[in-house]
């Protein structure tokens, strides 16, 4: 059996395979896993999915991932699956907005954002392993509005999991709310949390510490600190990169940043061999990724709302997995910079770790103005509609394009998703696609809670079904 190990960041949480991380979500150290080496295609091996669709270039970039944990033909017929529940067929087409200049449209799936892409394969792979081991698990997840409503579109009805999802209360779209309110699916639990996203986050991460409740109610998760979401975003870098020449040529994305799970897909496919000359970090307000590159130290200095609020974050979890590469694998340098975050809100990167990082990410920050300004010139020059949080990403690319290397922005959400701040950016009232044409007159069910460890425990416990 070709069994891929997986490591922790943080070094004091046992290695896994495949199946065993992917059901762990966190390490029980509270790191992150990663694969112990990275698997490489060569650009002969890359050429050979040109021509390809993307349900097999995501089959052959995958596999290398799973190994033989998951027989072939069941993960093949998984992804095929997976990717019937999105409206183009291309899955992730690009659409040229410049000379050099492309957006990777990642919105096509049920609920509108990139998350779908990850989310309805990850709920697959979770559901056929739960099944062989004849488990059941509870779903915890935070969100800042994408991520719960593909996570609850995907596990909804699941007959092996129970999904609870955190939401800041009040600050998500009303249309990501009801994308998380109006499921009827027994299985499914919206909650409302009074606080931010970095609350929600912070009690995710607090239950999958807690080994005696995530024992008890056997728990998983499915935001990116999940290997598995990372890994089903590597694939659209390849596509992509192959629509526009690759590997013969050096493709550069920019990614309009949150949690740096897509961005750090990117370096992931890089990795792996793809050739990507840039990586752009795009940042809207909340810029803690923008200043961080360029002083070298990672600081809170608190959240505020912006019109791409699912970026509106300042604990960007994956960037920890980044650390670790730049450190060179060294997991005690990993552990110390998160215990002089979470008791002082900052630490420092040193010069080496730094200079790695340089080397292969830019990055550069959105004001509100410079968004809405980019939806209205885009719209007015290319005819072409961005959601802010692509609009985020439309203008910190026009920083780094060049000539040399096709410069591909990450298209992460529907405009319809924020019609409030497209409509005022560009007077143009974006329409629901039909299938979510009466999503605003559905009728919601939720629950409002502190953001206190305790009530959300005493809530989950009392609803899940996987109790030990
Ligand atoms: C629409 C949209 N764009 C960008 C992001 C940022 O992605 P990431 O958190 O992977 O950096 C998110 C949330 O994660 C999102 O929902
Ligand atoms: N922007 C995200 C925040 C959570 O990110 P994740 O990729 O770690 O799940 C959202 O939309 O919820």
């Amino acid at each position: 059996m070709t069994l891929l190990e997986y490591i922790s960041t943080r070094g004091q949480a046992p290695s896994l395979g495949f199946c065993d991380a992917l059901l762990a979500g966190l390490g029980r150290d509270g790191g992150l896993y990663v694969p112990r080496e990275w698997p490489k295609l060569s650009k002969k091996e890359i050429r050979a999915l040109r021509g390809k669709s993307y349900q097999e270039v995501a089959f052959a970039v995958l596999s290398p991932f799973v190994g033989d944990e998951i027989k072939a033909d069941v993960f093949r017929a998984m992804i095929d699956e997976a990717y019937t529940t999105f409206r183009h067929p291309a899955i992730t087409p690009l659409v040229q907005t410049g000379p050099n200049a492309f957006v990777l449209e990642l919105f096509h799936g049920s609920t509108l954002a990139f998350k779908d892409v990850a989310m309805q394969l990850l709920a697959r792979l979770m559901d056929h392993v739960l099944a062989e081991r004849g488990e059941r698990a509870t779903i915890i997840g935070a969100t800042s509005g994408d991520t719960g409503g593909a996570a609850i579109d995907a596990f909804a009805g699941r007959s092996r999991t129970d999904i609870f999802i955190l939401f800041p209360h009040e600050k998500v779209s009303p249309v990501q709310q009801r994308q998380m309110t109006t499921c009827k699916a027994d299985n499914v639990h919206a909650l409302a949390i009074r606080g931010n996203f970095d609350d929600c986050q912070n009690l995710v991460k607090a239950m999958f510490n807690d080994a005696a409740f995530r024992d008890r109610l056997r728990i998983s998760g499915v935001n990116s600190i999940n290997w598995a979401r990372i890994m089903a975003q590597v694939v659209y870098y390849f596509t992509a990169a192959l629509t526009l020449g690759g590997p013969d040529r050096k493709i550069s994305f920019t990614v309009p940043t949150g949690n740096f799970g897509d961005v750090f897909a990117g370096y992931v496919a890089k990795k792996m061999g793809l050739p990507i000359d840039r990586l752009v970090i795009a940042t809207n307000e909340n810029d803690i990724l923008a200043r961080t590159l360029k002083s070298g130290r990672y600081e809170m200095r608190g959240v505020s709302a912006t019109t791409s609020p699912s970026m509106d974050i300042q604990i960007s979890s994956n960037f920890e997995r980044l650390l670790f590469e730049a450190y060179d694998r060294d997991d005690a340098a990993v552990r110390a910079s998160m215990e002089s975050l979470r008791q002082s809100g900052s630490f420092e990167i040193k010069e080496r770790a730094l200079k790695a990082i340089r080397k292969d990410f830019r990055a550069a920050r959105a004001s509100e103005k410079q968004v809405e300004k980019t939806i209205r010139t885009t719209l007015a020059e290319t005819g072409y509609l961005l959601d802010p949080h692509t609009a985020v990403g439309v203008f910190a690319a026009a920083k780094f394009e060049r000539s040399a290397s096709p410069m591909v922005t990450l298209a992460t959400a529907h405009p319809a998703k924020f019609p409030a701040a497209v409509k005022s950016a560009s007077g143009i009232d974006p329409a629901l696609p039909t299938w979510l044409a009466d999503l605003m007159d559905r009728e919601e069910r939720f629950d409002i809670l502190d953001a206190e460890l305790k009530a959300v425990e005493t809530f989950i416990g009392q609803h899940a079904r996987a109790q030990t």
